[in-house]
């Protein structure tokens, strides 16, 4: 397990990691994601031991490792650790790599060990291989099997697959997520690649400014997103005009609908609503039509970029056999399961990309 209570890191004057809570109880996968700067860096790294904390706690089973004044070391930690520049040791061989950390066990457990792992990450028959031998996709097997080899309590990965290509990405991210699973390890993972946190993650923190702006399952972020940065990062949409009818009821250009998400509201309140692209259904029968204003094929899907007649634009994520040409007029209409509204902005409402 592992909990950060009100967590604060700092370079000199600088805070840059700023009240954070968060834990992860064991078996549990966090991802934390945000925009270059934000942070995310810094905190794996102070929970790693690399970095004193300004403020708060961190604390793993065997109890606090880091407050203000406490920094217990890294190798006392037992923590796993796959960073972008945390190589694998070019003149040892994949068994010798993942035994590395399991000098302490008999030769015969450890051998066994390295057999399981080795099964584990797909790679039954590369024992003897050396480094180089490998592609990247297998580099990065043999150096998370080497992290988990002997069993931390939690591991860190810090942008792991980022030299690899996009499909490599995703299905590499999908294979690890099973393997620590199959571990029952408690693991946290930065990356730029929010479709690699959504494969990854139980749980996702979205960081802004050192700050974390909300941690929540991937369904909660992408349909429940706390606040326009949220909304804005995670997933495409865009915010549609509104305007509350009372405290509940939103007037769109597509009717009427309820909101129950955003306290605080009163009739007659310019509100934002977050419409996803999944949210608005083709619909040959509706009396609500858009142009088509720009289409991107997507193999089983066609993202339709539209055009209400108020001259609002949306997103519609169609069967991509409802095949239509840009500039056609085509019916839809809100399937909304749930409306998340903002109140609307002084200046001028912004459009999530
Ligand atoms: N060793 C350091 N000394 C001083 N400032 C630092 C140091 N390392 C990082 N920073 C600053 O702290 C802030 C957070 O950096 P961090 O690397 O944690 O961000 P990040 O979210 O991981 O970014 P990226 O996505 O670009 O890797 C940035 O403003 C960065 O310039």
């Amino acid at each position: 397990m592992l909990v950060l209570e009100q967590l604060a890191v700092a370079y000199g004057p600088h805070t840059v990691v700023k009240d954070i809570s968060l834990s992860l109880s064991k078996g549990q996968i966090g991802c934390l994601v945000g925009p270059s700067g934000c942070g995310k860096t810094t905190l794996l790294r102070a929970i790693a031991g690399f970095e004193p904390v300004a403020q708060g706690q961190i604390s793993l089973s065997q109890g606090v490792v880091s407050a203000s004044g406490l920094l217990c070391p890294p190798e006392q930690r037992r923590l796993g650790m796959v960073f972008q520049d945390f190589a694998l040791f070019p003149h040892l061989t994949v068994a010798q790599n993942i035994g590395f950390g399991l000098r302490h066990l008999s030769r015969n457990a450890s051998q066994q060990r390295i057999r399981e792992l080795l099964q584990l990450v797909g790679l039954p028959d590369l024992a003897r291989r050396y480094i180089h031998q490998l592609s990247g996709g297998q580099q990065q097997r043999i150096a998370l099997a080497r992290a988990i080899a002997p069993k931390p309590e939690v591991l860190l990965l810090d942008e792991p697959f980022s030299s690899l290509d996009a499909e490599l990405r995703e299905s590499l991210a999908r294979d690890i997520r099973q393997i620590l699973k199959h571990e029952q390890m408690t693991a946290i993972m930065v990356t730029h690649d929010q479709f690699e946190a959504f494969t990854m993650a139980d749980l996702i923190g979205v960081m802004e400014h050192g700050r974390m702006q909300q941690w929540a399952t991937p369904y909660e972020l992408y349909h429940k997103p706390v606040n326009r940065f949220v909304a804005d990062f995670i997933g495409r949409g865009v915010l549609l005009a509104g305007q509350m009818l009372d405290a509940q009821q939103v007037k769109t250009s597509f009717g009427v609908f309820r909101q129950s998400y955003q306290p605080g509201l009163q009739q007659g309140d310019q509100v934002d609503v977050l419409i996803r692209p999944d949210d608005i259904v083709h619909d040959d029968d509706s009396g609500v039509t858009a142009k088509v204003l720009e289409k991107s094929f997507r193999g089983s899907h066609i993202l339709y970029s539209l055009e209400l007649k108020s001259g609002d634009q949306v997103y519609c994520l169609a069967l991509s056999h409802h095949n239509h040409a840009v500039g056609e007029m085509i019916g839809i209409r809100l399937d909304l399961d749930h409306m998340v509204v903002y109140p609307r902005l002084a200046v001028a409402s912004q459009e999530p990309a």
